[in-house]
């Protein structure tokens, strides 16, 4: 693995095979809950949808099945379609199949959407959950804004450069009052969706940022390397923790086309 800073754009850890970005995020993960755990009992981490959940994998397997303590956990959505629980196209069913249901996790700890309203009060009522774990500290709370501090948000990138719901030039990368807002406008289907806004996202201690195939590696360049005035602005260039930590796992064609030679090697 090549492990590198970039500026502001947080910590780059590209990886030789996606095999292993499977082991190293797991590692993370690991490392991160241990951490939160031991300083404030509990660990609140939001999930994506997308190839995220399968690459987490590893962690429904020895040894990280017996040594994390996932009692202790609480799971959130980054973004979530607006479709019903046990629908194909749910982040809620997918991070269920895929980890949920092979780690001991306690039920009333996974908070998804409420899915049998619309997308506007699906976001208010997701905010208002969040608003409530907030007041007694489960969630904490940041330091400079009123914004919830996730222990860990874990985001996917689109080839669009879109993280979360967040798609390029849509009118929601501009929320500044709402913690969890929604779009019936989605680029990419399901057209309804709801989703974290940036300041939640800036807000968190951490944010990872997951991306494997050479089909993300023009919006990783967008994303992350001292891009031109007229180049555009993807979303996820906009991820920039205000006090927390922001992490890349890469693979080596994800990497391929960003501008540090020594990285992409
Ligand atoms: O809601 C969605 O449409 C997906 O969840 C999407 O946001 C996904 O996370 C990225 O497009 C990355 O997807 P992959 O990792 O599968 O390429």
């Amino acid at each position: 693995m090549a492990l590198s800073g970039h500026k502001n754009r947080g910590e780059l850890r590209i990886h030789e095979s996606v095999d292993e970005l499977r082991t190293d995020l797991a590692d993370y993960v690991a490392e991160l809950s241990e951490a939160s755990v031991k300083e404030r009992g509990v660990f609140a981490i939001a999930l994506s949808g997308g190839s995220l959940v399968g690459l987490m994998g590893k962690l429904c397997e020895a040894p990280y099945n017996k040594t994390v303590d996932w009692s202790k956990w609480y799971i959130f959505w980054a973004d979530e379609r607006v479709v019903a629980k046990n629908h194909a196209d749910s982040n809620y069913k997918l991070a269920k199949d895929g980890l949920l249901s092979k780690v001991p996790i306690i039920p009333s700890h996974v908070h998804s959407i409420n899915d049998s309203v619309s997308a506007e009060e699906a976001a208010d009522d997701y905010e208002f959950v969040i608003r409530q774990l907030v007041k007694t500290r489960l969630i904490s709370v940041s330091e400079t804004s009123d914004c919830p501090k996730f222990d860990l948000i874990l985001l996917g990138l689109g080839p669009d450069g879109h993280i979360a719901s967040l798609f390029p030039n849509h009118s929601v990368l501009n929320e500044r009052e709402e913690w969890v807002t929604f779009i019936t406008d989605s680029p990419k289907p399901p057209p309804e969706r709801i989703t974290f806004t940036l300041p939640v996202i800036n807000s968190a201690s951490n944010v990872a940022v997951v991306v494997t195939g050479d089909s993300k590696a023009e919006s990783v360049h967008l994303a992350i390397d001292d891009i031109g005035s007229d180049c555009p602005i993807v979303p996820a260039r906009m991820v920039q923790p205000a006090s927390g930590k922001l992490v890349w796992f890469l693979d080596k064609l994800a990497a391929s086309k960003l501008e540090d030679s020594s990285l992409n090697k």
